[in-house]
């Protein structure tokens, strides 16, 4: 290529030797008019000269180190641009800016003078111009489309390289690149690599680079520039909108404030109440914080809420008491049949209340099966005593803040049960019924001392609910709770409760509840007047026999409902205004009964013995099944998820029979392996009070005597025969008498239990009492042995 061949000529016109002049930021380059500033006296000396004896041509070259003290002492590059001086003014006492124009690279050849100015001889850059080929073309366009780039987001020398671009000559590229370097911006070494490349292509692929490097930045700094305008304008626009919507709403008399009329109204809840100074206090503080932020902020919100939470609580707020026994005692029977134990004991109980004039510390706790009226007693109460009535459940609770709350740190954090119950029964003493105390859980925290602490009249009268962070007095709330069973409840908490027991109806009791009090409570919900519908006592007999054989009456309740449903829709259909529910009406409206008979055998076999057991249900019976397999050694199996206590008082029978036996020369059990079982097999069950129920059916199992027809029974028994006493003899009891049971056999010591008995629980049931074993065996065992089991021996 040509231009590639470096033809070093001299140019007449310019001189050989220079006075030099240091450039510290960046190299010049040729073909450009522009100003420079030099200061220190030793420069000025140097211009001076140049300018009156040589025609104002100076070297500017860059420095490569600066010698701060000399300019001629610094280290320079070997490559300069001749500069011609047009003017020259001066600046300051020591400074002057020249005026004039590039004109030529050169190279230093050797220093030929340092006093009174640095002087080189130098040699020019002297290459014919060149006409382009395709690459340096190519360079070119490049070079030209980049610019535009540049130029596009660099808007600062948009004059001046826009009348560079345009006049791009490609001619001369060698001057056209030389124009353009002057305008980039790089780091001083690689425009310096720039300035001594004699070799015009090679010149422009660097040039590119620069520019390549420059749009980069260029482009990563205007992505960052729009970013943030972006961000600003987003802002300021909504700022904006905002402001003039609350000012238009302002104009138009809709609202003052936002922030102001939001504490106006909460300032407003308060009112009629009465909140204890160091909760005042913790409000005020809020308040004022809730003023001195901005509406739009979370904070605001977060703030807002638990200002109103307080606010909104009734602080000081009472609801006065009825106090009026009579009154309450013809409530309690307006809303329950029977249950005359369970309501004496609470006319007690609120007779003491009343007489006290305070509720501290008197937690009744209702225990018994589902649908026996617990839920309606706690209503009754409250409404006995003109109290707010709350109700929640804590089966399965397992987080403590839900009796406690959440702080307020936690996004979405709300305060517990206990200060909802509070602000949802707008009083202060409030019947709170917290349900299903028997089913609480245990996970996070421990939702059992929470609750305790809630219960405690000791601690409750200063109650700090997490997300409240200030005491609640809930010593003035009469707390209820209640539970299926007591094993599962907590020691700490039992200790602290009055157990009321409501163990279930029978037949007869529940058929009267339907009468009095389901039906008309039903015909009336479904617009029925009472002589509308009339039940006959044959159905409802069948409904309660066949039905909801259940402790509780809930069910009972449910079937009469769908009954009555039906009816309204068959008079919706036809003329009929009157019905008469009969036995017919019933299985027509509720298909098949659900139950027929809890009997599993008929007749009465060796190794099987009903038990009694009591149950969260309520009272039930079991069957307890024994089975022999010949068996070289014998053996002992179990099944039916028995629990611990259970599986030891099954040993405990076995070695007793087997004792028993061994004195009567009766060696079955050497000779069988023994399978005990209790269905229904995926119940679970525990407790020793099947003790003598399991020694009779392994006793009948190996002597092939049956037990009487009609038998249950239920009590422990000890290695050496003894029969100790049990729990739940009226559930057991009414347990019996569902599945027709007519004789019972309990513990000695549960003899005063069971006489102590309503007379029409015992009515029809012969109940015997158990010292030994031997006296279950005399009760139970009354026929002789049959043939076909004498096997056993
Ligand atoms: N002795 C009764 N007299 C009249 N109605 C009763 C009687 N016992 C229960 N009921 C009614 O039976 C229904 C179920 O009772 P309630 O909800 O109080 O049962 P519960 O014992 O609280 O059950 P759970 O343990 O499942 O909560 C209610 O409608 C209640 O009025």
């Amino acid at each position: 290529m040509m231009h590639d061949v470096a033809m070093q000529l001299i140019d007449p016109s310019l001189p050989q030797l220079l006075t030099i002049l240091p450039l510290s930021q960046r190299p010049i380059f040729p073909g450009t008019a522009l100003p420079m500033t030099f200061s220190g006296q030793d420069k000025l000396t140097a211009l001076k000269i140049a300018v009156e004896q040589h025609d104002g041509y100076i070297g500017a070259v860059l420095e490569k180190e600066t010698n701060e003290d000399d300019y001629r002492e610094s280290e320079y590059y070997d490559v300069g641009t001749v500069y011609q001086i047009i003017k020259a003014m001066p600046m300051g006492p020591n400074g002057i800016q020249v005026l004039g124009r590039t004109i030529k690279r050169f190279r230093r050849q050797r220093v030929v003078q340092t006093e009174p100015s640095l002087r080189w001889r130098v040699e020019y850059d002297n290459q014919p111009s060149i006409k382009p080929d395709p690459e340096l073309k190519a360079y070119m366009l490049a070079i030209s489309s980049d610019i535009k780039s540049l130029l596009a987001l660099n808007p600062l020398f948009q004059e001046q390289v826009n009348m560079v671009v345009t006049q791009l000559n490609y001619d001369k590229p060698g001057q056209t690149i030389d124009v353009i370097s002057n305008l980039v911006s790089s780091e001083k070494e690689k425009l310096q690599e720039l300035l001594e490349c004699w070799n015009i292509t090679e010149r422009a692929k660097l040039l590119l680079n620069i520019i390549k490097d420059e749009l980069q930045v260029a482009k990563i700094q205007s992505r960052i520039n729009q970013q943030i305008e972006e961000g600003v304008n987003a802002k300021q626009k909504e700022y904006f909108l905002r402001e003039q919507l609350s000012a238009i709403r302002r104009e138009l008399g809709e609202e003052q404030d936002e922030g102001e009329s939001i504490s106006e109204r909460i300032l407003g809840m308060l009112e009629g109440k009465e909140m204890p100074e160091p909760v005042r206090e913790v409000f005020d503080r809020e308040m004022s914080k809730l003023r001195s932020l901005n509406t739009q902020s979370p904070e605001f919100n977060v703030t807002r809420t638990y200002l109103e939470t307080l606010a909104g609580l009734p602080w000081g707020v009472f609801s006065p008491d009825t106090n009026d026994i009579a009154e309450a005692r013809r409530i309690l029977d307006a809303d329950h049949y029977g249950l005359d134990d369970v309501k004496d004991n609470i006319l007690e109980f609120l007779a003491t209340i009343i007489k006290r004039s305070s509720v501290a510390g008197s937690i009744i706790c209702l225990v018994g099966p589902p649908g026996v009226g617990k839920t309606s007693i706690g209503q009754s109460i409250a409404r006995a005593l003109g109290r707010e009535f709350y109700r929640f459940s804590v089966g399965g609770m397992r987080d403590e803040a839900e009796i406690k709350g959440h702080r307020r740190t936690y996004i979405g954090a709300m305060p517990g049960k206990l200060i909802q119950a509070i602000d949802r029964a707008k009083s202060s003493n409030p019947v709170i019924l917290i349900d299903e105390i028997d089913k609480l859980g245990s996970g996070h925290g421990d939702p059992a001392s929470a609750l305790l602490e809630v219960l405690d009249p000791e601690q409750n009268d200063a109650f700090v609910d997490h997300y409240l962070d200030v005491p609640y007095d809930l010593s003035n709330v009469l707390f209820l709770t209640t539970a299926n069973q007591l094993d599962t409840i907590p020691g700490p908490l039992m200790d602290r409760m009055e157990v009321i027991r409501l163990s279930g109806y029978i037949k007869e009791e529940k058929i009267n509840i339907a009468r009095e009090y389901l039906i008309p409570r039903q015909l009336k919900e479904h617009g029925f007047a009472t002589d509308e519908v009339t039940f006959t006592e044959e159905a409802l007999d069948f409904l309660v026999d066949r039905y909801a054989r259940e402790a509780g009456v809930r069910n009972l309740e449910k079937q009469i409902r769908k009954i009555i449903r039906k009816l309204v829709l068959k008079q919706a259909e036809t003329d009929q205004h009157t019905f008469e529910v009969t036995v017919d009406t019933i299985q027509d409206m509720l298909g098949r009964p659900r139950f027929n008979t809890e009997k599993l055998y008929g007749e009465p076999i060796p190794g099987v013995v009903l038990g009694l057991a009591y149950t969260a249900l309520g009272g039930a019976t079991l069957y307890i099944e024994a089975q022999g397999i010949p068996a070289e050694s014998g053996g002992f199996r179990l099944t039916g998820q028995l629990g611990d206590v259970m599986k030891e008082s099954a040993q405990i029978a076995l070695s007793y029979v087997k004792s028993l036996l061994s004195r009567q020369e009766n060696h079955y059990y050497d000779k069988h392996q023994v399978h005990l079982h209790v269905p229904a097999g995926a119940t679970p069950k525990d407790g020793p009070s099947a003790g003598i129920t399991m020694a009779l059916a392994l006793y009948t199992l190996a002597t092939g005597q049956p037990p009487r027809d009609g038998l249950a029974m239920t009590g422990e028994l000890t290695l050496t025969g003894r029969v100790l006493p049990i729990g739940g003899v009226k559930e057991k009891t009414i347990g019996a008498r569902r599945v027709g049971i007519d004789t019972l056999i309990f513990p000695e010591e549960n003899r005063q239990d069971y006489e102590e008995l309503d007379d029409y629980l015992k009515e029809g049931l012969t109940a015997h009492f158990a010292n030994r074993f031997d006296d279950v065996l005399s009760i139970a065992l009354t026929k002789t042995p049959s043939s076909s089991a004498s096997v056993a021996s």
